[in-house]
């Protein structure tokens, strides 16, 4: 099978089927995850900021478009799309409805710039992967600290602004949402208060943020169980920020260049955001290496798990990002041994996972809705299968790469949301990957 493209023609499928070992070399395109809050990191400064790196897939497209128009220019030079320059508008809008914001669950990092721009944020319910309950509520709690209203309603969300406040706002997280600690981080840029939140979420997602408000002149200060920010002491100029490539991108294509006993080079995702996949893969026995922005996998040796894998999905620092596990259970299906997954961060994400990989043939064992148990190898076989969300999706494609037969994807709305083009970079490395157009 070849890979054919036709010119301004959206695949409705793609069909994957087992092929020669992945080898070669490919680069990430920047991080969804961190793009998102980055972009709105920018619009939060209420000056003009720089962004490179940024990712075409149309999670981040949706939050460009909302910030047009909501108040901000977006302007990319030509022939270079993945960078843009953010700056407040001279004019005031209204506060504009935002119905898009209900198709990514990202749109609440707009908060904190709205309620600068317009002294109100209302927003439809956030959307984004359907991996279970997904609650707001810790954001509310987060714009209560620093003396916000927030009304909610079966629609959406409104948070107003209140008599200015002064002083350092503080307030510990019950548990380290990623999505509260930028939140917080975001609303004291807004405010231009200090802020101290106890047990932040450290994901590379958060940190890049903390790096950048860093370079924009903002004090950072951070600990496990502290991070502190406080407001630049002198007048900061323009900034230049850039989106760190995709760990997620780059540990779904380890998983793809391992399940198929290849040996390949991914480019462009900082090593000291891939340690705990790169962990994961040594236990399954892959032989890894990760230096700088350069991760090498080789699985040509073809050798046996040395122990089972264990992924637990965690917001603790330096835990295991839940949006690994799914390209890690498609892996551990090819590969000797007992392997546990657990993800209690999203409690329907296997909900979503497993009946897909049950259509290729894969025996999974539910022990409760958020553990399973798999034991490897297992042959699949090729079917049609949907890309549920973002992860299944991708993961679905690594699954792929050894069931026998060919296996055709749909859902692909889902997984453009996460990845421009997943299926060209696995191309890249030599998969018999084919996308079928109407
Ligand atoms: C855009 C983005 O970066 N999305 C990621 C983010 O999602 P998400 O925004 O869900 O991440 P959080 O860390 O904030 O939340 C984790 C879970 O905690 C719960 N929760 C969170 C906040 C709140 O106020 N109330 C509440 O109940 C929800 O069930 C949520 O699913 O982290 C997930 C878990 O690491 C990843 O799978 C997602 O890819
Ligand atoms: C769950 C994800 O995204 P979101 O939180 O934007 O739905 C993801 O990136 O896998």
């Amino acid at each position: 099978m070849t890979t054919t493209r036709a010119p301004g023609m959206a695949a409705e499928v793609i069909a994957v089927r087992p092929g020669a070992p992945l080898t070669g070399s490919v680069t990430v395109d920047g991080s969804k995850n961190a793009a998102l809050p980055l972009l709105a990191a920018a619009a939060a400064l209420g000056r003009s900021v720089r962004l490179s790196n940024i990712p075409a897939n149309t999670d981040v497209q949706i939050m460009l478009a909302l910030l047009q128009q909501s108040g901000w220019h977006v302007a990319q030079p030509v022939g270079n799309p993945a960078t843009a320059m953010i700056l407040p508008t001279e004019s005031r809008h209204t506060n504009p409805d935002l119905p898009q914001a209900a198709r990514i669950r990202a749109s609440y990092y707009l908060v904190p710039a709205l309620l600068a721009r317009h002294g109100e944020a209302r927003l439809p319910w956030p959307g984004g992967c359907r991996i279970g309950a997904r609650g707001m509520d810790l954001h509310f709690k987060v714009y209560e600290a620093f003396g916000d209203q927030s009304v909610v309603d079966d629609t959406g969300y409104r948070v107003k602004t209140t008599a200015p406040r002064t002083g350092t706002a503080s307030l510990v997280l019950p548990f380290r949402s990623r999505g509260a600690t930028l939140a917080a981080m975001l609303r004291a840029v807004t405010t231009g208060r200090s802020l101290r939140l106890g047990e932040p979420n450290l994901s590379p997602e958060v940190l890049c943020v903390l790096d950048a408000l860093h370079t924009a002149g903002w004090e950072t200060r951070v600990g496990e169980r502290l991070l502190t920010l406080s407001p630049p002491s002198s007048a900061p100029s323009d900034a230049a920020w850039a989106v760190p490539g995709d760990k997620v991108e780059a540990g779904t294509l380890a998983c793809a260049v391992a399940v198929s006993g290849g040996s390949a080079r991914i480019e462009g995702a900082r090593a000291d955001d891939l340690g705990p996949l790169v962990a994961a893969l040594r236990q399954l026995g892959i032989s890894v290496g990760s230096k700088a922005n350069t991760l090498t996998v080789n699985a040509q040796d073809g050798r046996v798990a040395s122990r089972p894998l264990r992924a637990i999905a965690s917001l603790s620092p330096g835990g295991l990002d839940a949006d690994f596990e799914p390209p890690l259970m498609a892996l551990a299906l090819g590969l000797p041994g007992a392997h546990l997954f657990a993800d209690a961060i999203n409690p329907g994400r296997h909900s979503n996972l497993l009946p897909q990989l049950a259509r290729l043939g894969a025996v999974i064992e539910e022990i409760s809705p958020t553990e399973c148990r798999l034991t490897g190898p297992q042959q699949l076989t090729g079917t049609g299968v949907e890309a549920t969300d973002i992860r299944t999706g991708s993961a679905l494609m690594v699954a792929g790469l050894t069931a026998q037969g060919v296996t055709t994807l749909g859902g692909l709305d889902q997984l453009r949301r996460g990845h421009a083009d997943l299926p060209g970079k696995l191309h890249a490395l030599g998969a018999d990957v084919c996308e079928v157009t109407p």
